[in-house]
């Protein structure tokens, strides 16, 4: 495909700590990278990882209007940049998954008289029900999701329409809880978006639509026929599908860009926005994932993810749609004790410092002597169970491993449950597996030699440690020429390959291999001991 190479394209990213911008050229070249950190750039909002942990330690909200600020200040830096936002020809976004924004009734005429000589913040300030939208981390829906379930069938069924039984964080369980516990502001609401829609919305200057990958997190959707699927709908909340809008797919042109932006930045008339999606599946597009690569995402959370072809839903993990290839899926599993547990076992063990952390990975012997702990800070996701659980050789339980004991049992804990998660789903590594890490911690090349070490596979990385903003920014070129038949793969043909960063240690396969079956059994263990 012949795309200029004066022509930008824009891809956003609203992730959980912070919102990160990518520009590409024609030539999928990255010519342009700013972000804005939630708590530091914004503490007006007094978050603590872009997140408020409420009282009951369950419910976990983010404030909308820092989401809404935040564009601001970032297409503010973009400006004094001296970005050219003329020649962006189109762009796209992520978000986190899950979470949702409740717009009230007449913001909809908002969005489309937005004023060019106000701040979007100002401008929004009244438009939203709900101010502190639930996010991913929330999981004080239990009640919620057992209805679901039991009003449709069961757990297995619940999977095998929406791709996922019922989970906490899942948006229709969410919108249950607000419909139950606020029914006044359910009633002042006049649409619910997800993140990424909501953000798209604020470019296109109306209510954008959800794309079907991002909307298979909700507990809503058929995966197959791609609808809302009316016996979750009516679980759910009255009038629903209205305050939805109809899904749309992944690479759909929603519009041109708001009059705003154009007035406001300079952008051209014609730039159009494309549908924005979930941040995993916007990772799957900018690491250029293929079928046999595992994808392990090491951000605010941890999620390991996949391309499928036949997908085939079961009550762990969850099947989205996949977000570059209309007939695929991709499955994906998430842990919630990623990074923020890595950065407390740090600050304790470590003085605060990545490369004291580092250098302990560097200088503990592979398997840990047999060591082998548990850290589920947050009640976890995969499985559902909490608390610190550290154990011995012998398999008995003890109160503390040394500073360095500690930090390498946590790293090797993390991913030995991704690999036995994935295994348990039926996911093999075979030779040839090539395993793809993206986020923060990914930058950590001690970190990645025990992912290949645990995985016994090589791992790669991109250039870009933000591969949704990437694969948002592609998906964006690729949406301008998607209803011409052009595929996302020949889209970005050109882009960078993917690099090998770490090959397994030599005979690291054999310390692995007793501490996989030791580690499932142990995991077994704690989830019995969390259910009594
Ligand atoms: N050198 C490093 N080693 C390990 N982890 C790191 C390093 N640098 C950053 N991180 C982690 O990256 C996390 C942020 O990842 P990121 O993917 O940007 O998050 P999100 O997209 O969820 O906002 C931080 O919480 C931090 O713990
Ligand atoms: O809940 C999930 C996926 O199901 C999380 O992966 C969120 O999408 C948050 O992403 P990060 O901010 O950690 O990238």
């Amino acid at each position: 495909m012949a795309a200029s190479t004066d022509s930008f394209y824009l891809g956003f990213d609203f992730s959980t700590q912070q919102l990160k911008v990518v520009a590409v050229d024609g030539n999928l070249r990255v010519v342009h990278q700013d972000n804005v950190q939630f708590d530091s750039e914004l503490p007006e909002f007094g978050t603590r990882g872009g997140v408020h942990i409420h009282a009951d330690s369950l419910t976990v909200t983010s404030p909308v209007l820092m989401w809404v600020k935040a564009l601001d200040l970032i297409l503010g830096k973009m400006k004094n940049a001296g970005f050219d936002f003329s020649r962006v020809k189109a762009l796209s976004g992520s978000g986190q998954q899950h979470g949702s924004v409740y717009w009230r009734k007449g913001t909809n005429q908002v969005l489309r008289d937005l004023h060019p000589g106000k701040s979007l913040h100002e401008l929004l300030k009244g438009g939203f029900a709900v101010s502190d939208s639930p996010v991913w981390m929330d999981s004080s829906t239990t009640e919620q999701c057992q209805y679901l379930e039991t009003a449709v069938g069961g757990a297995q069924r619940v999977a095998d329409i929406t791709g996922s039984r019922a989970y906490e964080r899942f948006t229709g369980n969410q919108i249950a809880k607000i419909y139950k516990a606020q029914p006044e502001k359910y009633e002042d609401t006049e649409r619910i978006s997800l993140v990424s829609s909501f953000a798209a919305s604020l470019f296109l200057g109306s209510y954008a639509a959800i794309d079907y990958s991002d909307g298979s997190g909700m507990n809503l959707m058929d995966i197959f026929s791609k609808q809302w699927a009316d016996s979750c709908l009516e679980a759910t909340a009255p009038h629903l599908e209205e305050r939805l809008g109809a899904p749309v797919h992944s690479s759909a042109v929603l519009g041109l860009l708001s009059p705003y932006h154009v007035t406001r930045y300079g952008f051209p008339e014609d730039c159009k926005v494309v549908a924005f999606t979930g941040d995993n599946p916007g990772s799957l597009a900018g690491m250029r994932l293929q079928e046999g690569d595992i994808a392990v995402s090491l951000g605010t959370s941890d999620t390991v993810f996949l391309w499928i072809k036949e997908p085939r839903p079961t009550v762990e993990g969850h099947i989205f749609c996949n977000p570059v290839d209309r007939p695929s899926y991709m499955a994906l599993i998430c842990y919630k004790n990623g990074s923020l547990t890595r950065e407390r076992i740090r600050n304790k063990c470590a003085g605060g410092s990545w490369e004291v952390f580092s250098s302990v990975l560097r200088t503990t012997p592979i398997g840990n002597d047999g060591n082998i702990g548990i850290y589920f800070d947050a009640m976890e996701i995969t499985p559902s169970a909490v608390g610190v659980h550290r154990f011995d050789k012998e398999n008995t339980k003890v109160a503390g491993f040394s500073a360095q004991g500690e930090i390498r049992a946590l790293v090797e804990g993390q991913f030995l449950a991704k690999r036995v998660h994935a295994e348990k789903l039926g996911y093999k590594i075979i030779p040839g597996t090539r395993v793809l890490a993206t986020g923060g911690a990914s930058s950590n090349k001690d970190i990645l030699q025990v992912l290949s070490d645990v995985f016994d596979a090589p791992v790669y990385t991109i250039d870009v440690a933000n591969s949704a903003c990437l694969g948002c920014g592609y998906r964006a070129l690729q949406g301008l020429v998607a209803e011409s038949g052009v595929s996302f793969a020949e889209a970005v043909r050109k882009a960078p390959e993917p690099q090998l960063a770490v090959t397994p240690t030599p005979g690291a396969d054999k310390v692995f291999a007793p501490l996989l079956r030791r580690y499932a059994e142990l995991e077994e263990t704690v989830l019995q001991e969390s259910k009594q």
